[in-house]
């Protein structure tokens, strides 16, 4: 039996007024997740990931569908979920006037330990993930990341097998955000915990996940492993020209690019197959060309350009043929 098993899920919000239309959020969501499986829920934002994780932890109630957790029915239960999993969601948590360590520690005894245990797994879990120093400050006189991270110890806190994740490191910087992957990793390898994560933070998450969905307009696009997912890609690499001062318009090969190019200032980001990146790469190394470039990069796929491909609707984003839902 996995996890969590989840099949036809719809939610559709309906707006106070009438003249609003609906919005279908979760338009018919079927997922399973493993025990122990570390399973990420990516898509641009409104794809409807914040919809499915509260419906998942008790919070909202579905139009339609199922979803058993650890056995459950949570549809016919919801209360159960608090005692199920432990969510860390999008908005700061209820515990925001208490000292970081007795925050911790009160959701230690909120999710059953006892008094002793509670100490001794605040003190492991500060230490984790270097929250030692603001253990004595309130959740509220500290910054988002900083808060951010005191969150996170506290959802890690108490020996839940299933942990529902929703933007975890957002605002943290690169250590704090080294820690929490860290620490999310840890409680996998060493207690077999299962992980939903929702994420924009492709690239580090990357490391840790054993399979991702990607969510679209309230459907879930595709679900692999990471392997899997950029395996549709297919052989593109991904080239990044940075122009020192403007793109030298006037060389034909650089103007032609143009188009196909996704343009941030002075970065042209482009995916191709190996023998046009080969062109290309031919192209900008001489002449006027490479007089006018500052650097270039050259790298193989990534979850990020899988992510963005599939999901591609944000403008800008350099979307090519090969992809398909
Ligand atoms: N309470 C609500 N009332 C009406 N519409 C809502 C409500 N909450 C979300 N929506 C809409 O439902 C859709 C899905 O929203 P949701 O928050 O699930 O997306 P998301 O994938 O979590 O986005 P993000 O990455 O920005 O957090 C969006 O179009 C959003 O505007």
């Amino acid at each position: 039996m996995p996890a969590l098993d989840v099949s036809g899920l719809e939610k559709t919000y309906r707006g106070p007024r009438r003249n609003r239309s609906p919005v279908r959020a979760n338009a018919g969501i079927s997922l399973r997740v493993r025990h122990g499986e570390i399973f990420g829920l990516l898509g641009p934002n409104g794809a409807g990931k914040t919809t499915l994780v509260r419906q998942l932890t008790g919070l909202l109630r579905p139009d339609a569908g199922r979803i058993t957790l650890l056995g459950h029915d949570l549809c016919r239960h919801p209360r159960r979920a608090p005692r199920l999993l432990a969510y860390l969601g999008q908005q700061s948590t209820a515990l925001d006037e208490l000292t970081v360590s007795l925050a911790v520690e009160t959701t230690g005894r909120l999710r059953g330990l006892g008094a002793p245990a509670a100490r001794h797994e605040r003190d492991a879990v500060l230490d984790e993930l270097g929250l030692g120093a603001l253990a004595g400050r309130p959740l509220n006189s500290l910054s988002g990341g900083e808060r951010r991270l005191a969150c996170v110890a506290a959802a890690l806190t108490g020996h839940r097998s299933f942990l529902v994740l929703d933007e975890p490191t957002t605002g943290m910087d690169p250590v704090a955000r080294r820690a929490v992957w860290s620490a999310i990793d840890r409680r996998r390898t060493e207690r077999g915990t299962t992980v939903l994560l929702v994420t924009h933070n492709v690239s580090e998450a990357e490391a840790v996940l054993d399979r991702v969905a990607v969510l679209d307009g309230g459907r879930i696009i595709a679900c692999d492993t990471p392997a899997g997912l950029k395996a549709r890609v297919g052989d593109e690499v991904r080239l990044d020209l940075v122009w020192r001062d403007r793109p030298p318009l006037e060389v034909p090969a650089v103007a032609a690019l143009r188009a196909r190019a996704g343009i941030a200032g002075r970065r042209w980001t482009l995916r191709l197959g190996p023998e046009a990146a080969r062109g290309v790469v031919a192209t900008v190394t001489t002449g006027p060309a490479f007089a006018a470039l500052e650097d270039f990069t050259l790298a193989t796929v990534s979850l990020e350009d899988v992510y963005l491909a599939l999901g591609g609707r944000s403008p800008g984003l350099v979307r090519e043929g090969g992809v398909t839902g």
